[in-house]
């Protein structure tokens, strides 16, 4: 049973996580940049940046990531930063990852590397037990108490028990492929993109849904050539988290989508500070896909109107003509 975890990152879903876990353990120590989150965590038991009304369980602390950590007494250690930053993040405190179990949450991949976050944090921990945890979750929901269902990446059976005690508030799956498990929630991502930008040129419930049909078919069709776990369709980090942000206006990436479907947003647009997972990760997976030699028009669509090459209505004509020519 695990007694102290560390939640690095005290945003949307290091909040929500640590609100979760705290039933099920001694104390959390959420880790976040900002003073003002620390002190609002500490002092007025909330984080008044992304949760202002709500109120965190007792054995919740926060810490600045820019004091001394303490991680080593915590058994356990959640990454909840964006892709981008998780490299220098664990560089930064790799020293005191050495015998704990690192848990990664973020849905993206490196780039130019291409490597998910299990590759990223194994390099610069160099510690085996890394579990990757993805699943139709929404901060907001889970934050609340929410029911909500994950999936939990691992091929070591101590962890998976671990993970189950852990989790305990989460409907849980497994898959035995790390890696998998991450490359569902980066690849839902780039498709939320792209049916937030094909809904925002083609409005009807027919058109919608053969689109999204589309979208997973070709989600499928990358795993089927990457997962080692043929059974991760139908498993919450996959079918689940697909649907969840691909149809959901709550999701920052089909937000993006329509957005810039609508000329609300230009691209390459302005580095919000919002966490577009999706938008970050689309040109590595067409790299990817390209490497393993895997025709995914769709990832191409998106990636080709965020980088500002094209837009939304001639490249959603021109993949309805694509698709029509496969006949
Ligand atoms: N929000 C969700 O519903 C949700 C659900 C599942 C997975 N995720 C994934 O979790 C990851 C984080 O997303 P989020 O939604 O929590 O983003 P967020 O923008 O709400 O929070 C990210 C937090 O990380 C902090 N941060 C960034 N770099 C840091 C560093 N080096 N050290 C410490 N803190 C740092 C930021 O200040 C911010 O508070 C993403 O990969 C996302 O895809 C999010
Ligand atoms: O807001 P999004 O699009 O980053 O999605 C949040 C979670 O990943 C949903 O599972």
């Amino acid at each position: 049973m695990i007694s102290k975890v560390g939640v690095i990152g005290a945003g949307s879903m290091g909040t929500a996580l640590a609100q979760s876990i705290s039933t099920r353990v001694e104390e959390v120590i959420l880790y976040g940049r900002r003073r003002e989150v620390v002190d609002s965590v500490n002092n007025l038991r909330c984080n008044k940046n992304y949760f202002p009304s709500l109120h965190l369980n007792p054995n919740i602390r926060a810490k600045l990531t820019s004091d001394s950590l303490d991680l080593a007494d915590c058994e356990a250690i959640i990454i909840t930063i964006p892709s981008s930053e998780v490299r220098s993040a664990v560089n930064t405190i790799r020293d005191e990852l050495s015998d704990t179990i690192l848990i990664t949450v973020a849905k993206g991949l490196e780039y130019p590397s291409l490597k998910t976050m299990s590759d990223v944090i194994l390099e610069e921990s160099k510690n085996p037990n890394i579990v990757s945890f993805s699943g139709p979750n929404f901060a907001d929901e889970i934050v609340y108490g929410h029911l909500a269902g994950a999936t939990i990446g691992t091929d070591n059976s101590s962890l998976r028990e671990i993970m189950s005690d852990l989790f305990r508030e989460f409907i849980l799956d497994f898959s035995d492929d790390v890696r998998a498990v991450e490359l569902c929630g980066v690849l839902k991502n780039v498709y939320a993109i792209g049916t937030g930008m094909w809904d925002s040129v083609y409005s009807n419930y027919n058109e919608h849904y053969m689109f999204l049909n589309m979208c997973y078919k070709e989600m499928c069709t990358f795993l089927r050539e990457i997962s080692r776990d043929k059974d991760i369709f139908t498993k919450f980090c996959c079918f689940g988290d697909f649907n969840l942000t691909a149809n959901v206006d709550k999701s920052r990436n089909r937000t993006l989508g329509l957005m810039i479907g609508k000329n609300i947003i230009k691209t390459p647009y302005l580095d919000s500070g919002v966490t577009f997972e999706g938008s970050k990760s689309v040109k590595g997976i067409v790299e990817l896909a390209d490497r393993h030699n895997i025709d995914m028009p769709i990832a191409k669509f998106v990636y080709d109107v965020l980088s500002g090459n094209n837009n939304v209505r001639k490249t959603a004509d021109f993949l309805v003509k694509y698709e029509s020519s496969k006949r």
